[in-house]
């Protein structure tokens, strides 16, 4: 057993900010060392996160197309949800890949442990397993734990369960008729649009006076119209307790200065995650529970030694965010802790999956606006004339571009509408890579996909 290692990099987590480091850096020829309590690759998104949740909701669009058949010409009834048969194919996903994941830690040279790790101090953090605790001294050392569910503190929040009890391994949670979700950000509304498409019927409680905040504001506006024909939505909603009577549970809440109550059989928190930082992270300076402070370099401030990639540090917490991190510190490590590769925190794209779907990357038009004033110029192609739109009967829907109007750069791309995750990637290419409407206008995208909007819009400018 080993009571004291040294490496060249340790590395706290095997999620999304921590394998793919783990994985360069170990086929650069260097010393890794992972640790993570899973014991597996994938972190949250495997775990309970992107793939679970999304497993589930493919389910639920098979059935919501299915409510289509009439459209398509086709005759049918609409399939039963089986709730627990549904979990169970959520669950041969998740090991199918975590049996891939073993074979590709097994392949590898790394030192991986199943287990927690603790700073220690600035040089050497230790590994705690069920069989051994050993210390391990480090050059450098990747912080990428994560983040966890964030609770209301208020009275019966032990009440409600939250993703994770949702779409763990084996989770148990029945299917409700009645959800309440409290919080209507990324979980909240693809959740209740998931379990709406199977039949049951949600309702959202949210705080601010907008559907998941932040994004360009034309797209929550969007969902808000689009979900409120399925899901019972109260926006400006100030939760402030749970109760539980018998099989029913009631969320008390305020709003325009009223007491309300609502009846439901199940209860959601989607309020939100906060950073997971290691044990004695305190010794570095920082507080616990807060994101890491970190450089574009994805180095901790004040020690260049030590990276900080991931949900773990608060910027943008999305698995292929957490992804390219991982990659910008794992490139400067082997850089010898040079500087070498900086992350572009604007070209990383995100995606919305509730049905319809909604996806943006870059300046929205609120902070193009602010920033170049009237020298932005906004193309909208609307869906209503697209092609493979009409096919499937979702003719609402928007690609908003937004251009500098000096030299007619790509500053920002929204999308609302069916297939707009798919639609957003080439996009996220153009910002990172600085094109032009003539770049996106002068390439022949397939007919008849709704990417050729692309094009149109962009052709405004470039015929
Ligand atoms: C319901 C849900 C759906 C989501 N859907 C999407 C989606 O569709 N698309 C998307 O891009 N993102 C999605 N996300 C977000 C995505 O899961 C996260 O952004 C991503 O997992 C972050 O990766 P990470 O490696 O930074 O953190 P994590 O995935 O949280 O990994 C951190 C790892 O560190 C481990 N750890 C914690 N403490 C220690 C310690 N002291 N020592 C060692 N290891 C430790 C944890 O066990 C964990 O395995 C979703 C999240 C949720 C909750
Ligand atoms: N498609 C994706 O990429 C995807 C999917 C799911 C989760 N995620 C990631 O996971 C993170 C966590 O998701 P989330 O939905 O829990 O967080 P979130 O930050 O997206 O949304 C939380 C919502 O809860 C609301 N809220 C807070 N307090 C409230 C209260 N007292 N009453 C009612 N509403 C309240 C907030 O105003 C906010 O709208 C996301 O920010 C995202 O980074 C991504």
């Amino acid at each position: 057993m080993a009571t004291e290692l040294s490496v060249d990099v340790a590395i706290l987590g095997a999620g999304g900010g921590g394998y793919p480091a783990a994985f360069f850096l170990d086929k650069s020829g260097f010393k890794v060392l992972m640790v993570d309590p899973i014991g597996n690759l994938g972190g949250n998104c495997l775990a309970e996160g992107c793939v679970p949740s999304k497993a589930v909701r493919e389910a639920s669009l098979v059935r919501a197309t299915a409510k289509k058949y009439p459209f398509f010409g086709l005759s049918g009834t609409v399939p039963q949800a089986d709730w627990k048969a549904i979990l169970a194919y959520k669950d041969k996903v998740q090991n199918t890949r975590y049996a891939l994941h073993k074979e590709e830690i097994n392949r590898s040279n790394i030192l991986f442990y199943k287990g927690i790790g603790k700073i220690v101090d600035e040089k050497k953090i230790e590994v705690i397993t069920d069989k051994e605790n050993f210390l391990v001294f480090f050059k450098f050392l990747i912080i990428a734990t994560g983040s966890r569910p964030h609770s209301l503190p208020i009275a019966g929040s032990d009440l409600a369960v939250n993703s994770h009890d949702l779409f763990k391994l084996n989770a148990t949670v029945p299917f409700p008729s009645k959800p309440i979700i409290i919080g209507g950000g990324y979980i909240g509304v693809e959740v209740a649009s998931m379990l709406e498409n199977l039949g049951a019927k949600p309702s959202i409680l949210e705080t601010t006076e907008l559907l998941v905040g932040g994004l360009d504001r034309e797209l929550s506006l969007f969902l808000a119209e689009k979900l409120k024909t399925r899901i019972h939505i109260e926006l400006g909603a100030q939760v402030e307790s749970i109760e539980k009577d018998r099989d029913k549970f009631k969320v008390v809440y305020q709003k325009n200065n009223q007491g309300h109550t609502l009846e439901g059989d199940l209860v959601i928190m989607a309020t939100g995650r906060e950073c997971l930082t290691p044990e004695g992270i305190e010794k570095l300076g920082f507080p616990s529970s807060k994101p890491l402070p970190v450089t574009s370099f994805l180095q901790l401030y004040d020690f260049p030694h030590i990276y900080a990639p991931g949900d773990v540090n608060g910027k943008s917490m999305l698995f292929h965010s957490a992804v390219l991190q991982s990659i910008i510190a794992a490139h400067n490590i082997a850089a010898g802790g040079q500087p070498v590769s900086r992350m572009d925190w604007k070209s990383v794209p995100y995606t919305v999956f509730t049905e319809p779907e909604l996806a943006g990357v870059g300046l929205t038009e609120e902070e193009a606006l602010h920033l170049y004033g009237q020298h932005v110029e906004i193309v909208k192609y609307d869906y209503a004339v697209d092609s493979r739109a009409e096919i499937l009967g979702e003719t609402e829907g928007f690609i908003k571009l937004l251009f500098d109007g000096e030299n007619k750069r790509l500053l920002g791309a929204h999308i609302a509408g069916v297939e707009a995750s798919q639609l957003i990637a080439p996009l996220a290419l153009a910002i990172r890579e600085g094109l032009d409407a003539e770049a996106l206008a002068h390439v022949a995208f397939p007919h008849p996909m709704i990417s050729e909007g692309i094009n149109k819009a962009a052709r405004t400018f470039s015929p």
